[in-house]
């Protein structure tokens, strides 16, 4: 089931890896990072839009998009709008000039170079408001954009919904290294999991490997002191103190281990971290389905359970925001409940 949709989001996830990969090269400098400077990365997540957008209406023309980027900005008559637009159009169509690999999925015209305005309706098609009914695809397409200006971690994040439950999600992350016991192997990892079917990966780099099984660490109720936490770099985005507390609370004496992007829900679903908390910072903040789609399935897929901090299902049949849940817990099966106790007694929930 969905076998023509998991190659087709391969293939358009492990593009857009490599193309945000080859932005990184040319365009992230020293410069860029100590001027605080986020060009690059804008270009990144226009191109890597238009590039999915573009790909994935070829094979299902008919499915909406939720996409966390539009084309405003690229349609302004200034000069700097101008040059980002063609940058953009030269970059996905630099990516779709090189060859077809084997085990890429057919069909998607690559090496035939697009117009910028096919691009700019490319990238608008993302602005599908979601909802609970049929079938339609949720995207980030650079996730972790602070991670991605820093050299850290980032990903390129797509999964499949319908009637608003995930069904299929595959997550590039172009800087976590393929053996997760060894931080030293190559870096470049696609992971995907359809529902019901487990959690896989595979190098980005081989679009036609063998996807390899994926599991969370067997971590029990009695080990439960030994799980490390993963988490943002950004306190802005997760409570680092409320997790301290929560890892005193558990016994953890590890230290977190911090992180940008859904990198985070890749992590421990290979066994590489234990728990990843996104513990809420603001009272107003809706997280967006477009952040943690993908990941939640991947998860789960391999032996996790994610809930809020209420330990309510996420909830992504209600638009482009989980306007019903609030921070996220994601944990192996067999912990998860005594982690929710200790987020609920910390945080007074
Ligand atoms: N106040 C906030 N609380 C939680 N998440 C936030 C936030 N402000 C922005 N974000 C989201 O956090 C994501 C990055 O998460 P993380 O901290 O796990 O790397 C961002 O994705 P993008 O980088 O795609 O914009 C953005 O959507
Ligand atoms: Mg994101
Ligand atoms: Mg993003
Ligand atoms: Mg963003």
């Amino acid at each position: 089931m969905l076998k023509s949709e998991l190659q087709v989001a391969l293939t358009v996830v492990s593009r857009a890896a490599n193309l945000a990969q080859s932005v990184f090269n040319k365009l992230v400098t020293a410069e860029t990072v100590t001027k605080n400077d986020k060009s690059p990365v804008t270009v990144a997540d226009y191109s890597c839009q238009a590039l999915i957008s573009l790909l994935l209406s070829k094979s299902f023309p008919n499915d909406p998009i939720v996409g966390e980027e539009d084309a405003n900005d690229l349609k302004q008559p200034t000069e700097s709008s101008i040059q980002l637009k063609n940058r953009v159009t030269q970059l996905v169509n630099a990516e779709l000039s090189k060859p077809q690999s084997i085990g890429e999925s057919d069909n998607l015209e690559l090496g035939t170079s697009r117009d910028s305005n096919v691009l700019l309706d490319a990238i608008d098609r993302g602005t599908f408001q979601g909802g609970s009914s049929g079938r339609m695809w949720c995207l980030d397409p650079i996730d972790g954009t602070k991670g991605f200006l820093r050299g850290g971690q980032y990903a390129v994040c797509l999964a499949l919904l319908v009637e608003g439950k995930v069904q299929l999600g595959v997550i590039a992350c172009p800087n976590l290294p393929v053996n997760p016991s060894n931080p030293d192997s190559p870096k470049g990892v696609v992971l995907a999991a359809v529902k019901g079917q487990g959690a896989f990966q595979r190098p980005i780099s081989e679009t036609n490997g063998t996807l390899t099984p994926i599991r969370m660490n067997p971590i029990t109720p009695e080990s439960l002191s030994y799980a490390s936490f993963c988490e943002s770099v950004e306190s802005g985005h997760s409570s680092q103190s409320d997790a301290a507390n929560i890892a005193n609370e558990l016994g953890i004496t590890n230290e977190p281990v911090r992180m940008d992007s859904q990198a985070k829900y890749c992590s421990i679903s290979r066994g590489d971290g234990d728990i990843y908390l996104r513990l809420p910072v603001s009272a107003d903040y809706e997280e967006k389905i477009w952040d943690h789609a993908p990941g939640r399935l991947i998860v789960a897929e391999a032996g996790g359970k994610v809930t809020d901090i209420h330990n309510n299902d996420l909830d992504f049949s209600l638009g482009r925001t989980l306007k019903n849940n609030k921070g996220v817990i994601a944990a192996s099966a067999d912990i998860h409940a005594d982690v929710i106790k200790a987020v609920q007694k910390v945080l007074k929930v």
